[in-house]
């Protein structure tokens, strides 16, 4: 290994440990434009965000609206918040059965405020690679903080163009969502067995300006609520008529 200082380090500087990596790093165009694949697929490559609190009803839907699009002959995919953090963002304790433990504490993923953040900055960056790709990219996220949504959004947008990323707010009440109770979370969370839960021991932030807001009504479907989604999609011209 070369004990030389790098070409853009400054042996005086206090940083001179730490060379600035993105000056390495360029942006290389793809051979194949997104407008291109997006015009063989007939549609937009775009992000739907799914955001609330656990057992809203996100997956669900989400899953839903999925077998609706591949239906109806659409490119699509679904990230799901519970599936996601079995790979990319795991935590710790899974990542240490193949690493070494202090790799597994560095980039294994829990439930604190920056934990999220990480979480939601992979998954952002993930969804805006599948959305250039042209696919219709579904993402069910608890993702309680309105910040980091946001970041996102600016992610997708700037690889594409505004109106690339759907905010829909899953709006079911907490009581709603704990009488549910799918996985038996929130009945631990309040045992204090679950530490930084969302909506008993974590906040969550609402969306102030979601494009899909899907109010808790009783009787509604998932199938209604996803077939709302759908009619959006095709009235914002995402999905054209095939
Ligand atoms: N502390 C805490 N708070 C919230 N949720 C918890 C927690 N611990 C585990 N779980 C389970 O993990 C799922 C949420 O993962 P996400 O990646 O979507 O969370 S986040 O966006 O980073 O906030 C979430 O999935 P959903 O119930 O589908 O929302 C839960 O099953
Ligand atoms: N209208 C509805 N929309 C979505 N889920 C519903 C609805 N009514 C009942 N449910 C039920 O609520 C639960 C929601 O769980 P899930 O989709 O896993 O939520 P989340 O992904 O937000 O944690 C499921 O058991 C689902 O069958």
């Amino acid at each position: 290994m070369s004990t030389q200082p790098a070409d853009n380090v400054n042996p005086t500087d206090d940083n001179s440990s730490k060379p600035d990596i993105s000056q390495n790093i360029v942006w290389h165009e793809d051979t194949v434009s997104r407008e291109r694949r997006e015009s063989n697929l007939k549609q937009r490559g775009c992000v739907v965000w799914f955001t609330g609190l656990s057992g809203c009803g996100k997956s669900t839907i989400a899953n839903e609206l999925d077998r609706m699009l591949v239906e109806q002959g659409a490119a699509s995919t679904l990230l799901d918040g519970d599936n996601v953090r079995h790979g990319l963002c795991a935590p710790p304790s899974v990542l240490a059965t193949e690493h070494d433990d202090e790799f597994a504490e560095r980039f294994g993923l829990g439930f604190s405020a920056v934990d999220r953040e990480e979480n939601i900055r992979r998954i952002g960056a993930v969804t805006g690679l599948m959305a250039s790709a042209g696919l219709v990219t579904l993402a069910a996220f608890v993702s309680p903080y309105r910040r980091d949504r946001d970041r996102v959004r600016q992610v997708v947008e700037a690889a594409g163009q505004p109106g690339d990323f759907l905010e829909v707010f899953v709006d079911t009440p907490l009581e709603v969502c704990q009488q549910r109770d799918p996985k038996g979370l929130y009945k631990k969370a309040i045992a204090g067995e679950i530490k930084n839960f969302t909506g008993i021991s974590d906040p969550y932030e609402a969306p102030q300006k979601a494009e899909i807001h899907l109010k808790f009504a009783a009787g509604m479907t998932p199938a209604d609520q996803a077939g709302e989604i759908l009619k959006q999609l095709h009235e914002r011209k995402i999905l054209q008529s095939r």
